[in-house]
């Protein structure tokens, strides 16, 4: 048995060893943490809804209206441009994106009296649409014989695409966005770098350029520039995957012209078909049809440009003092006989 005192001098020398080896550990991380690699960026899941939910914007601004009194918004509130005559320099634009040999692909779908436009939009998009740049034309329509023979300036390529005609205009209009996904997937991809989705009863007034060019492409709806966000016309019903809550919201988008760069169009319109296709599986039909989706997914998918309705106005409304001029508009066309 060991004396008491005998204890002290173990136990001291025990804890001086510990004390000993741990700061001997502890030197020993932070050598290896400082000869470590260091990341500075985040490393998330790969969950793309949380990027969305970060990016949502809570403040005041979105439901102001994109016009007020004579003058436009030029910036979202996720600073994103709002393209229009006066936020650009035209010339500048075209020594920038001239050089990068570009091509641009334009859809429009032509389907039963539909091909009717045909003639018309390209004999416009020929005078306007991204003059001097490489165009490609795609066509889809179920009659390509009713297709006109429209002269193409240099550079500029038309595809015909023969599709199956749907008997309703709304199974028409809404089944746009599975063609153009399928189509970009199984060769637009390879055939343009960006690419414009427009409605084929329109026509170019005015030159759309290069300052159109962007990631993810939205134009604002001419019906909804002048409204506040609670007035927007969002499928309001939860039983659609479109559904958009009451605070939601932040431009209303038209249907009739989205774009992008190609993968990211693809991505859009496979996402917007993917929504179609569950509200199908639960027999409902958005208010807007696809214009329903588009916008729900424009909420969580903020494009990194949008037009401003100088890019998509309609003629049955007259110029608004706001918009300096107009690039393309709907014509006025006899909706219930064309869709007979
Ligand atoms: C004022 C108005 O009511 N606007 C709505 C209407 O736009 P629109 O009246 O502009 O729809 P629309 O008749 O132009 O149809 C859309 C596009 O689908 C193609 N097409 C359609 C039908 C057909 O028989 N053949 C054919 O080729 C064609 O390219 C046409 O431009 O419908 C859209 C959804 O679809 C949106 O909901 C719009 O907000
Ligand atoms: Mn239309």
């Amino acid at each position: 048995m060991l004396h008491p005192k005998m204890h002290c001098p173990r136990l001291a020398l025990g804890l001086g060893f510990c004390l000993l080896v741990g700061m001997a550990l502890y030197c020993l991380w932070v050598y290896v943490e400082s000869s470590l690699p260091v990341s500075y960026v985040p490393y998330y899941l790969p969950c793309p809804s949380i990027f969305n939910m970060k990016l949502q914007y809570k403040g005041e601004e979105p439901s102001q209206p994109v016009a007020q009194h004579t003058r436009l918004l030029t910036l979202t509130p996720w600073l994103a441009p709002i393209v229009s005559e006066g936020t650009f320099d035209p010339e500048l634009l075209h020594h920038i994106y001239q050089p990068l040999n570009l091509t641009i692909g334009l859809t429009v779908f032509a389907v039963g009296k539909y091909t009717q436009f045909v003639q018309h939009f390209l004999e416009s998009a020929e005078r306007f649409f991204m003059q001097g740049y490489r165009v490609r034309y795609y066509v889809f329509t179920d009659d390509p014989t009713a297709l006109p023979r429209v002269p193409l300036g240099p550079g500029r390529l038309l595809s015909i695409v023969p599709i199956k005609r749907h008997s309703h205009w709304e199974e028409i209009s809404t089944r746009r966005m599975e063609t153009i996904s399928q189509h970009i997937a199984e060769s637009v991809h390879r055939e343009v770098d960006y690419l414009f989705c427009v409605d084929v009863d329109m026509v170019f007034r005015n030159p759309w350029g290069p300052e159109t060019l962007g990631d993810l492409v939205a134009a604002i709806h001419p019906g909804y520039f002048t409204v506040p966000r609670q007035q927007f016309p969002y499928e309001r019903r939860h039983v659609s995957t479109a559904f958009v809550a009451d605070g939601e919201g932040d431009f209303y988008y038209g249907g009739a012209v989205f774009g992008g760069r190609v993968a990211r169009v693809y991505e859009f319109t496979r996402g917007c078909h993917m929504g179609i296709l569950a509200d199908k599986a639960n027999g409902i039909m958005a208010v807007w049809q696809e214009e329903s989706h588009l916008n729900r997914r424009f909420i969580s998918h903020k494009p990194s440009k949008v037009l401003s309705p100088e890019y998509l106005w309609d003629d049955r409304k007259p110029q608004p003092p706001s918009l300096k001029l107009i690039r393309f508009s709907t014509l006025d066309k006899d909706t219930n006989w064309l869709r007979s």
